[in-house]
């Protein structure tokens, strides 16, 4: 039997230094409202988190300030050490077409545009060729067990059809994280649980970390963890 070396080549990439995420005490009001009250919430790489809690507990701001959209009153965010908060809006508009994906609750893809343009669209504004661009978006509409709906455009499919197509230019970019609010909240459970298993699978595979607001606790399931958020604090976390 050969013992396994103890010594690490240089191509082994790095331990991670920490957690990919970090936001630290943020506060964000709206006028007279307060919309967080101090949440504090880490992100691990490649890890499904859940943002669970009430109606208007605060789960869309945190979402938003985690990924660099909205700048919080007080608090930091920090993107693998580099303080998200402290970056002018060139710079957050840069990490957030880099580094990170986005579904929403209704797919927001572009009316006008097929559904495999859609999934295209981000690689081509990250340069990538037109042929290869649109060769790796109708990989993944394969992917997402949905290569019918190529050339068609957003209207002419249906609800879980379209939600596919956005998952799959969330991750078309291979980014890093992907945030999501409501993924499923639009579509019928059956539905909504397809696309989560086929989105949670995706993901793992390329290694993005997934933060999800839900109300769902089925659709919480697909999670590593779940942080519920009540009057804009982090409270629990649960390791599913
Ligand atoms: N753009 C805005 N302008 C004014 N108030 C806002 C705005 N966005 C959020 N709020 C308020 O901030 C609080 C937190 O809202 P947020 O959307 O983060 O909660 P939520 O937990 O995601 O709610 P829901 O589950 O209903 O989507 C709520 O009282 C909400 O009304």
């Amino acid at each position: 039997m050969t013992a396994a070396p103890l010594t690490t080549d240089a191509t082994t990439p790095p331990a991670p230094a920490g957690p990919l995420l970090v936001a630290r005490d943020l506060h964000v009001a709206f006028g007279p409202t307060t919309a967080l009250a101090g949440a504090s919430l880490e992100v691990d790489g490649g890890e499904i988190l859940a943002l669970m809690g009430p109606s208007g507990s605060g789960k869309s701001t945190l979402l938003h300030c985690l990924a660099g959209i909205l700048r919080p009153d007080d608090g930091t965010v920090a993107f693998e050490g580099r303080d998200v908060t402290a970056m002018s809006d060139a710079e957050r508009s840069a990490l957030r077409r880099s580094e990170y994906g986005f579904v929403f609750q209704f797919g927001q893809l572009v009316p006008e545009l097929t559904c495999e343009e859609n999934v295209a669209l981000p690689l081509r504004l990250a340069g990538v060729a037109r042929r290869e661009a649109h060769s790796t978006a109708r990989e993944w509409l394969d992917r997402l067990e949905v290569p019918d709906i190529a050339r068609k455009r957003p209207g002419q499919v249906s609800g879980g059809q379209a939600q596919r197509a956005a998952v799959a230019r969330a991750l078309v970019t291979r980014p890093r994280v992907v945030f999501a609010d409501e993924p499923t909240g639009a579509l019928d459970s059956l539905n909504g649980e397809r696309v989560m298993q086929l989105f949670v699978a995706a993901a793992r595979e390329t290694g993005a970390a997934v933060v999800l607001v839900t109300h769902e606790p089925r659709v919480a399931a697909y999670s590593d963890r779940e942080a519920v958020v009540r009057d804009g604090r982090v409270r629990e976390q649960v390791r599913a």
